[in-house]
């Protein structure tokens, strides 16, 4: 959680790269990085940026402290004292421009972009694209989620089964920006001020000689909002029918009783039935909440089958991210300084894929006047004016460039706002709950066809022609250098 002296949490790679340049004397020079994914995670239409908030605490932080430069003297490369001296003074005072937390974005467009020498933004990368990566990759999957159960209260429950402490507490902050309401870790709550919930588990039931004498203690310790785990011996034999006695004995006292827990079984069949026995009881208000492996694949599938469930608890497939635990986002080159001036720079692939858009590059989202909706996004450089005068744009999908469309009328927001300049903070870091706002705005500018669950419509993402052109230029060129051709 401590986003302080992390300036070792980064591949030795870095180090070795920082240190052979400034043997070289070439570790101010200038350049300018990327970040940004391929393909989308989990099959869906879109992701939603995660993860800037704990990159500027990391950024502003960034220092080695003594114990850093005396565990790097200890290294078998045996670097330079004078280069440790270096890295004593060492501050970030680079630029960095990045989408806000909570935006949609898409594959092959900057998400962030770090400009600065080479040995500050190599020395970056892993840390940069460690919190982007997973914290993009949660809030994409708890995006899912609440796409299913959009009218539901979402439970974060995942931090037994996360990769980790860190991986809990900013996972439940990544559920949180998508729409969940509430998280059981407290510790999260207390850092992030996220609404935090608990019901009870097993273990409360099973140290009673009875599930009704264990319901009736929990309910007069805690009266306020208590949801009572009913499956631990038989859901609609005794759970629900001692957890109607307690809601009763609450009445009585002029206190409604908040919920019940359904964790195992057919979780369809049981909240109907539960649903059936507490409304009999005159228990209207009493929601069900279940858990149990949830996903949104589970809970689309309980809704079809008509489940009464209110509450939804989800732990471990949303927190481990579990049908694609890795976002596979990249840090590339995209400039460099060459006899004092800035030049776009290329990573040729046999992998039409991985071929990288030289030159740094705005992310415009074109929104048509007409309706409110995204048309496409629009990737151009910086001194590109078109799109932001609102002129007539070409707008063709950079891999397969017949694919193309025209557009007018309409407006051109800039995704990437600028973090750092200078090493300085800029940006004034939007709370929790604004983020959540925004990344709601972002969702209202989409037609349901790009967000739905399955085969969502592909949301196009366009180079400008000029960037297009520089691109194909660059490759051109390589394949003139090296006299080869890519083979099929
Ligand atoms: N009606 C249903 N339709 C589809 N999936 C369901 C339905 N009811 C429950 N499930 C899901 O099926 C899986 C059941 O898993 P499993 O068989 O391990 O649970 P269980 O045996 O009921 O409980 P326990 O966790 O105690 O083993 C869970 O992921 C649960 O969310
Ligand atoms: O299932 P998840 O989505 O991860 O949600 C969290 C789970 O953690 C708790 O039980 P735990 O898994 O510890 O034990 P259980 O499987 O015996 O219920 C809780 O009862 C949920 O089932
Ligand atoms: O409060 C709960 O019910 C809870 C919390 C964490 C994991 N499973 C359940």
């Amino acid at each position: 959680m401590d986003s302080a002296n992390l300036a070792l949490h980064t591949d030795k790679y870095q180090i070795n790269m920082i240190y052979a340049h400034w043997i070289n004397g070439t570790h101010q020079r200038k350049v300018v990085f990327e970040a940004y994914f391929r393909k989308l995670p989990f099959g869906n239409g879109y992701a939603v940026f995660a993860g800037l908030e704990r990159i500027v605490a990391y950024l502003t932080n960034l220092r080695f402290t003594e114990k850093d430069l005396s565990y790097l003297a200890k290294q078998e490369e045996n670097y330079d004292p004078k280069f440790l001296e270096l890295l004593r003074n060492f501050r970030f005072n680079g630029n960095l421009h990045s989408l806000a937390e909570g935006a949609l974005c898409f594959p092959n467009e900057p998400l962030v972009r770090v400009e600065g020498t080479i040995m500050e933004t190599q020395l970056v990368e892993t840390a940069l694209l460690n919190f982007m990566n997973f914290q993009t990759l949660i809030a994409t999957k708890a995006s899912r989620v609440k796409r299913v159960a959009s009218q539901d209260v979402l439970l974060e429950f995942g931090t037994r089964r996360a990769q980790e402490a860190d991986a809990a507490v900013w996972g439940a902050r990544a559920a949180y920006i998508s729409g969940f309401d509430a998280t059981s870790n407290l510790l999260a709550g207390e850092i992030f001020d996220i609404p935090t919930k608990g019901t009870h588990a097993h273990s409360w039931v099973q140290i009673f000689d009875s599930e009704l004498e264990a319901f009736e203690t929990y309910a007069k310790a805690l009266p306020d909002g208590v949801s009572l785990l009913v499956d631990t011996f038989d859901t609609l034999e005794s759970g629900v029918p001692n957890a109607i006695k307690t809601a009763k004995m609450l009445e009585a006292q002029g206190i409604k009783m908040a919920s019940i827990r359904l964790d195992s079984g057919d979780l369809a069949y049981l909240s109907i039935q539960a649903r059936n026995m507490l409304d009999e009881a005159g228990l209207s208000y009493v929601k069900i909440v279940a858990s149990n492996d949830l996903d949104e694949n589970t809970i689309f599938n309980l809704k079809a089958q008509g489940a009464r469930i209110d509450i939804w608890g989800v732990g471990t497939q949303l927190i481990t991210a579990a049908d694609q635990p890795a976002l596979g986002g990249v840090y590339k080159m995209v400039e460099r300084e060459r006899e004092g001036k800035m030049e776009p720079t290329i990573k040729i692939s046999g992998n039409p894929e991985k071929v990288t858009s030289p030159g740094k590059k705005d992310v415009l989202r074109i929104i048509s006047k007409e309706n409110g909706k995204a048309i496409a996004d629009y990737i151009c450089f910086p001194h590109e004016q078109q799109a932001r005068n609102g002129g007539k744009l070409r707008l063709f999908d950079p891999v397969h460039p017949y694919i193309k469309k025209s557009v007018k009328d309409y407006e051109a927001i800039s995704m990437q706002r600028p973090i750092f300049i200078d090493g300085e903070l800029v940006y004034d870091l939007p709370t929790l709950d604004q983020i959540r706002a925004y990344h709601q705005e972002q969702l209202n500018l989409f037609w349901p066809e790009y967000l739905r669950k399955l085969n969502p419509e592909i949301y196009r993402v366009s180079l400008s022609q000029e960037a297009w052109e520089l691109k194909q230029k660059m490759i051109e060129e390589h394949l003139g250098q090296h006299d080869e051709e890519f083979s099929f």
